[in-house]
This record gives structure tokens, C-alpha cells and sequence, in this order.
């Protein structure tokens, strides 16, 4: 069987990225949060557009000021008001000034702005009580921050609020992102119902399907939900065939095992798969199966990549935060960022394994005075029972043969962002 970071490189040694020249389209800045930029982008602007003034004060020649104090203030004519959003009128010369308001444009012949409190204005004259620190004070210079023409933000970064603003700034309202990733999920299993339909003795409720499907979502993928399929070779061949054809990942649930109707890895030869992972030594999670398809769209298209997650829930839902999210997130076109993100943190809780596979166990991370802890989730943690499963933030990892983790020792946590 192979261990968890063994299964690990194989899934994300498969996975590349989407290709940036093909596999993006062009959307408004307005619906482009979330999406990841595909394209270097560039402005055409400098930042700031023009020199223009820190404070509101007055924009002076610094030779005039320089030697001004509160006994001896120098004395300036002001010959022009300068808000912000507007073009001075007036070129500055020895004995004037200027009116200038926050962010408002310098005008010629000025060099340095003086602040309002360092002064005191009778009419159309200012007395400059203090001298400026030195020349340029308070001016901030045309493309100080960014110069018009070279890169302003990267390929390969989510777009989010921070990017958004500055893509607004510099008028950028057209951007390249990487399309979003279509990924299909289907259920595998007679004994399986909607949540909606009534439950008859014996039958389990499909939460797979809504659970991967808000996964996805919240990855900024697409689901396609191919519903419940049941447990004959042939429908399972239909719907699996179907979910190849549309999309770029799928992950089914259940039917991977060992049992009677576990015909998962059965149709995946028969349709022609590559499996490259039939088990790993994980907890919960064991029987997951991991394969690609290809040639199914355009020659220098990637492989379909197929994941077929254990059906108990917890156990579909750990493998999805462990294996899978890596992978879309790889997938997506994320320069960095796709890898799992471990924790050390101190558990609040003795923590338990069998020591035989690489375990996990769901609780939450929490930062308490500016140090993670981990907090067992409550109940048992058997892999049916999703109940405890509720505000999960993190999952501790036991490494294989080590059993106990004592109440205050630091473990390794994957943090999980919901
Ligand atoms: N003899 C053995 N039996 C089992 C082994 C084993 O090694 N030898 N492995 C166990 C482990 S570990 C796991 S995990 C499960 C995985 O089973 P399958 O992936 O084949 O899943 P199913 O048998 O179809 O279902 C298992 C369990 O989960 C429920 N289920 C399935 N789909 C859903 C769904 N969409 N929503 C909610 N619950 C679902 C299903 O009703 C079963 O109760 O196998 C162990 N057995
Ligand atoms: O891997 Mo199974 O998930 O131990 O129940
Ligand atoms: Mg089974």
C-alpha cells in the first residue's frame, strides 16, 4: 500500500496546470473575484499619475521656507486654491504659494508642500511658522509606486480584494482569468437516497454528493452532479462515461473497496483508465483510487484526472481535503498556494491511532494568544460518523505507527479553509 505522501506526489506529479493560452477567458473586473489571473497584466498609468501633495497645506519653494520660524515666519502670497481633481493654473515663483488640498496636483515651480498646521493665514497671505524637513517634503512623485508599462500584478494569483482595488486603480476592468474548473461527482450505491425523498428502512442518505459539490463551489470550480448511480456494472460504465466526456476531474464516492458491488476500478479498466493509485495507508480513506483518462478531448489537452473517493463520509470528505484539493487547485492555473498547509499546534486532547495507517483526526485549529491549538472533535471518530464532522478547521496527523499523542504536545495539523 502506499503511504500518503507517496500517493501525494503521484497525484500532483500528474496534475499541471491549465494551459494560460488557451484555457482562459476574458471577464469584468467587477465578476472577477475569486477567478486566477492567467496573464502577466500591466497599467498604463504611473502611480501616482502626477506629483501631487501628501497633506492639505501649502505647496511653497522650499529657498523661501527653509529658514522660517515661529519669531520669524516667512511670508507668502497666495495666488491660486488647488483641491484635489483639478490642474493648477499658475506657475509658482519665489514669495507665493499655493493652496493645495490631499492628493491634489503640484504645481509648476513649486518643490515642497508645507503642512496647514505649520502655519497661520491672514487672507491671501501664509505665515510659515516651521521649516520643512527638506525639499520635496509631502510631494509625492509621478510613478514613485509603479511606472506605467512594467508588470503591476502576475500570472497564477487569485484575485481578491487587495488585487481588485489595484486593478480598479489602474483601470485595468478586463482581465485574463483561467476558465473555471469543471468537475463532476457522482454517488455510487443502491442503498443511496436524496436528501429530499423519504427513508426507507435500510437506506442512507446521499451527503457525498452535497458535500463535494460545496467543495467545489467553494474552490470556485463548477460541479456537475451526476446524482446516485447505482451499484450495475453498466450504469456505473454510462455515468462514468458521460462524466469523462464533460468535464475535467471526476470524483465518485463509494464502491471502491473490496465488497460484492464495489465495481469502481472494475470500470475504470474496462473504460480504458490509467490507475495509478488502488489504496493508500490512510485513516480514514484507505481505498482510494486515483486514475487519469486520456485522449477523451483535444490532443494536447490533459488527461481527465478521476477520483474515486471512499464512500463512508468522513472518509470522502478527508481524502478530498488531502488528495484532492491540491490537485484542483494545481489544476487551476494557482502559481503557488496549491500545496496542503500544515500547522504545528498543541493539542488540547490525548489523541489516538492504531498506529497502522497515517492518521487523521477532525476537530478544530484555533489560534489562542498568538498560538495554534488543536481541538478534538468531540464523539467518535469512526469514518461513518459525519456528525461530529461540523466546524471542522483542521485535521491532526498521526504518522504511521505512532499511536499516542499526549494532551499538550504539539502535533501536525492540515488546516482547512471553509
Ligand atoms: N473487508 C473490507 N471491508 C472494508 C474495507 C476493507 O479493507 N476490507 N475497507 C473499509 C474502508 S476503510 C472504507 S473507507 C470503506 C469504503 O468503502 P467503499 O468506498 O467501497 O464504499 P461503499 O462500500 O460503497 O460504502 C461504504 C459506506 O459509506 C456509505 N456511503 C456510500 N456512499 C455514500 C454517500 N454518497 N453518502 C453517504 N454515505 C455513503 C455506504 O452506505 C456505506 O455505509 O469500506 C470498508 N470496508
Ligand atoms: O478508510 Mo476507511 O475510511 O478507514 O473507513
Ligand atoms: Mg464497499
Amino acid at each position: 500500500m502506499l503511504s500518503v505522501k507517496e500517493a501525494e506526489e503521484i497525484i500532483l506529479g500528474l496534475v499541471q496546470p491549465l494551459d494560460e493560452n488557451q484555457e482562459y477567458e476574458i471577464v469584468n473586473l467587477s465578476s472577477a473575484v475569486g477567478r486566477i489571473l492567467a496573464a502577466a497584466v500591466s497599467s498604463q498609468l504611473d502611480f501616482p499619475h502626477w506629483d501631487n501633495s501628501a497633506m492639505d497645506g501649502y505647496a511653497v519653494q522650499f529657498a523661501d521656507v527653509q529658514f522660517a520660524n515661529a519669531q520669524q515666519p516667512a511670508v507668502l502670497e497666495i495666488v491660486e486654491e488647488i483641491p484635489a481633481g483639478c490642474q493648477p493654473q499658475i506657475v509658482i515663483k519665489s514669495g507665493q504659494a499655493a493652496r493645495i488640498l490631499t492628493g491634489a496636483v503640484m504645481p509648476l515651480g513649486a518643490d515642497t508642500v508645507v503642512m496647514q498646521e505649520q502655519t497661520r493665514r491672514e487672507g491671501d497671505r501664509i505665515f510659515i511658522l516651521a521649516p520643512p524637513a527638506q525639499p520635496q517634503a509631502f510631494v509625492r512623485h509621478q510613478g514613485a509606486f509603479y511606472q506605467a508599462g512594467t508588470q503591476l500584478l502576475s500570472a497564477g494569483i487569485p484575485l481578491n480584494a487587495p488585487e481588485i482595488a489595484v486593478l480598479a486603480a489602474a483601470q485595468c476592468h478586463q482581465l485574463p482569468v483561467y476558465r473555471r474548473l469543471r468537475v463532476a461527482i457522482l454517488s455510487t450505491g443502491d442503498e443511496l437516497v436524496a436528501p429530499e425523498q423519504p427513508l426507507q428502512a435500510g437506506q442512507i442518505v446521499d451527503s457525498n454528493q452535497y458535500a463535494l459539490a460545496a467543495l467545489v463551489t467553494q474552490m470556485g470550480g463548477i460541479p456537475l452532479c451526476l446524482g446516485i448511480v447505482p451499484d450495475q456494472p453498466q450504469a456505473l460504465k454510462d455515468a462514468i462515461s458521460q462524466a469523462i466526456l464533460s468535464a475535467d476531474v471526476v470524483l465518485s464516492s463509494g464502491g471502491v473497496s473490496v465488497g460484492d458491488y464495489d465495481y469502481v476500478e472494475q470500470i475504470l479498466a474496462e473504460l480504458g483508465a490509467e490507475i495509478h493509485i488502488r489504496a493508500v495507508a490512510i485513516k480514514p480513506g484507505k481505498p482510494l483510487t486515483f486514475a487519469t483518462f486520456h485522449g477523451n478531448k483535444s490532443a494536447n489537452s490533459q488527461p481527465v484526472l478521476y477520483f474515486g473517493l471512499p464512500g463512508n463520509p468522513v472518509s470522502s470528505l478527508v481524502t478530498f481535503w488531502r488528495f484532492v484539493q491540491p490537485a484542483l487547485l494545481k489544476l487551476s492555473g494557482l502559481a503557488t498556494g496549491w500545496k496542503p498547509v500544515f500547522i504545528m499546534a498543541r493539542s488540547r486532547d490525548n489523541l489516538h491511532s492504531d498506529g497502522k495507517r497515517e492518521t487523521y483526526l477532525w476537530g478544530q485549529l484555533q489560534l489562542v494568544d498568538g498560538v495554534y491549538e488543536f481541538q478534538l472533535a468531540g464523539g467518535s471518530h469512526s469514518s461513518g460518523n459525519l456528525i461530529n464532522l461540523a466546524q471542522t478547521t483542521g485535521l491532526a496527523v498521526l504518522p504511521v505507527e505512532h499511536k499516542f499523542l499526549p494532551a499538550g504536545k504539539t502535533v501536525k495539523v492540515l488546516a482547512i479553509n471553509n
